[in-house]
């Protein structure tokens, strides 16, 4: 992993993200000049153990301390790992492990050495994506989506269309392609629709000892109780306008309302959560969107798509569907965003995050004692 590094012209960066589900480190290679997607490259996937997790969870929602400085450290020690299989890369873009998120109050907290990767890799690294955001008075997240409108881009789409990330949390970026730049108004507009995975997720290993609904077994067997969907639905989160974000236990609380319910009504009535979390947030949309790409863990779930399908006005098919690759979509993302910030393009706008100015985030760690032309402008 040492190459030159070019100014103009596409290169080769791998993206790396630990997402809100705790399960592992996705790694992907993009090929991009910043704005255009010129190509995808290999891919790959270091699971956490089952201590990793733990000792991931158990930091949740903590800003310091041991907890943190532990899942720091394994968050770099498997990312290490993770990136060390890629060969011919010219940029990292790591996005760590996000362990609190709090936009309007403390911050936000990913955790994770860029640095020390920079030097144990060879590589000069992108990190600390969400931090410049925030402080412009941005909610930090979501940043796919500036990649989600060079994506429309590559597949060709010249109608609006969104895509929705159904991760341990779920965020929809709606893209109006006939646009030249994402950054332009009325381009894009994004926001968390509500919890996806995670709840669903943290009931199944608390009854089950087990990481997920797989296939959406048990949900398929359920009953959504409707009275603790009406009381989830009205938390003011989803009256909101967007930009917005969410950290992953805002919702803690109102998943509570599922525990006097038998196993297949819990999980059946938290799938319905998430996907009635996404109905309300289409409506937001400023134009009916032709299709709904979705992207993330979620798609592989057919009790969750299927009440997607029944609830939203237009075709909903993964990504697959335009040749993406939903598994690999946000590591793909912060390659692509890594770019953008290692040339000064901004990563975020009013748009996707409601910061006030366009932002480029980002730090960038070069490797010591190196020659290397790239520079934040
Ligand atoms: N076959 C499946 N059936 C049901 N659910 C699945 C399946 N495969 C994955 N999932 C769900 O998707 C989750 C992982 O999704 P993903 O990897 O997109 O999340 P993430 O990237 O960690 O989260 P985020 O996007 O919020 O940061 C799993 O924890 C599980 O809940
Ligand atoms: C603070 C944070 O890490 N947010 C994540 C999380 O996971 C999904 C959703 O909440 C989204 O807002 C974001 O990730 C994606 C990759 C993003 O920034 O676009």
């Amino acid at each position: 992993m040492n190459r030159a590094i070019r100014k103009h012209g596409p290169i080769r960066a791998l993206g790396a993200m630990s997402g809100t589900s705790l399960d592992g480190v996705d790694a992907a290679v993009v090929e991009t000049d910043g704005h255009q997607i010129f190509g995808f490259g290999p891919s790959g996937y270091r699971a956490y153990s089952k201590t990793e997790r733990a000792d991931l969870h158990a930091a949740l929602g903590h800003w310091h301390g041991p907890m943190v400085d532990k899942a720091a450290e394994l968050v770099t020690i498997a990312h290490a790992e993770a990136l060390s299989e890629f060969d011919e890369v010219d940029l990292i873009g790591f996005h760590g492990q996000t362990l609190a998120h709090e936009p309007r109050g403390r911050g936000t907290l990913q955790v994770g050495d860029g640095k020390g990767l920079a030097q144990a890799l060879g590589v000069p690294v992108v990190w600390d994506f969400r931090s410049d955001d925030i402080a412009m008075g941005g909610e930090g997240a979501p940043l796919a989506p500036f990649f989600h409108f060079a994506c429309a881009k590559w597949i060709g789409a010249t109608q609006p269309l969104c895509f929705l990330n159904l991760g341990g949390v779920g965020n929809l970026t709606y893209v109006d392609p006939s646009f030249d730049a994402p950054e332009r108004p009325g381009a894009l507009l994004a926001f968390d629709t509500g919890p996806a995975n995670a709840p669903v997720d943290d009931l199944m290993q608390a009854r089950f000892g087990l990481q997920m609904d797989r296939d959406g077994a048990m949900a398929k067997g359920g009953t959504v109780e409707t009275g603790a969907l009406e009381l989830f639905l009205a938390e003011a989160y989803f009256n909101r306008m967007p930009p917005k974000s969410l950290d992953r236990n805002d919702f803690v609380e109102m998943i509570k309302l599922v525990k006097e319910l038998d196993d297949a009504d819990a999980v059946a009535t938290l799938t319905a959560m998430c996907a009635a979390g996404v109905a309300q947030g289409m409506e937001h949309c400023p134009k009916p969107p032709a299709r709904v790409l979705v992207t993330g863990g979620g798609r592989h779930n057919p009790v969750l798509m299927e009440m997607l399908r029944v609830s939203l006005d237009c075709p909903v098919e993964p990504v697959e569907a335009v040749g993406l690759d939903g598994d690999m979509l946000e590591a793909q993302a912060f390659a692509y965003l890594a770019v953008r910030v290692a040339r000064g393009l901004p990563t975020s706008c009013p748009g996707t995050t409601g910061v006030k100015a366009l932002v480029g985030g980002g730090v960038v760690s070069m490797v010591p004692g190196r020659n290397q032309t790239i520079a934040k402008a």
